[in-house]
């Protein structure tokens, strides 16, 4: 297991949101976690990388206890979030919105983000133009390629699909499976049952605060079973 997530508590000021979350994900391993709106799935996000604090259980991240390290010490050892709403800076461009998410300048770090930008053909026509005038779909490749500049062992990927075209969305899920060929690991929050079955190699539900189940991807086509484990029928 490269994350092991055990009794997870966390919230805001005295507000308790995660109520005890537990969960695995091995090695090169994609998990989708598939939750209605305001069920803790960002909160989560924050709790793994550290921007929100840990208030009880832990967090095992490739071998090393994380629940107390400062983001980017978690983010040195490996983690990478893409927050929902992509956090791009709209006035840098994508060339330097990219460079934000290296760690230096050298010239190794250059000929790597090179590398990545094969990956993302879209996003190399773009690379002068502001980040805030792209679409959010590019956006949300931009902010997939920048915390692949951390050199990031898992990525933590936040309600990606949020005010994104479906073609784009089909780009963004191949660009994910090439990611996963490469050994990536991933943990994707969503409510699009699409988007996660279309990437998951496993699925667990949270609902209010805790994981309440967990599905194979292909059973989210079942209605009544999505209904029962997260309280929704639609995507
Ligand atoms: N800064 C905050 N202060 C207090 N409560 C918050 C804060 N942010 C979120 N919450 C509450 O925490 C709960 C979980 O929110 P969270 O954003 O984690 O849900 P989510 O599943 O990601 O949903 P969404 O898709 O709407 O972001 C909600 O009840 C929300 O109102």
């Amino acid at each position: 297991m490269i994350l092991e997530v055990d009794n997870l508590q966390s919230g805001y000021g005295r507000i308790p949101i995660l109520m005890g979350v537990t969960m695995g994900v091995a090695e090169g391993e994609f998990l989708g976690i598939l939750g209605h709106n305001g069920m803790g799935k960002t909160t989560l996000m924050n709790t793994l990388m550290g921007h929100l604090p840990t208030t009880g259980g832990s967090i095992r991240f490739d071998g090393q206890d994380i629940a107390q390290l400062p983001p980017h010490k978690r983010s040195r050892a490996g983690l990478g979030l893409v927050p929902q709403g992509r956090q791009i800076f709209p006035d840098l461009s994508v060339h330097e919105n990219l460079r934000m998410g290296m760690a230096g300048g050298s010239s190794e770090d250059l000929d790597f983000l090179d590398e990545i930008l094969t990956l993302f053909p879209r996003l190399q026509r773009l690379l002068d133009r502001r980040g805030g005038a792209l679409s959010g779909g590019e956006q949300q490749l931009l902010a997939l390629a920048r915390c692949l500049c951390g050199r990031p062992k898992m990525m933590l990927l936040d309600e990606p699909t949020e005010g994104i075209q479906p073609s784009i969305l089909e780009e963004i899920v191949d660009t994910l499976k090439v990611l996963r060929t490469r050994g990536l690991s991933l943990v994707l929050v969503e409510q699009n049952l699409d988007f996660i079955a279309a990437l998951s190699d496993r699925v667990l539900t949270i609902q209010k605060g805790v994981i309440t189940g967990q599905m194979a991807p292909e059973d989210l086509k079942n209605p009544e079973l999505v209904s029962e484990f997260v309280g929704m029928t639609t995507a």
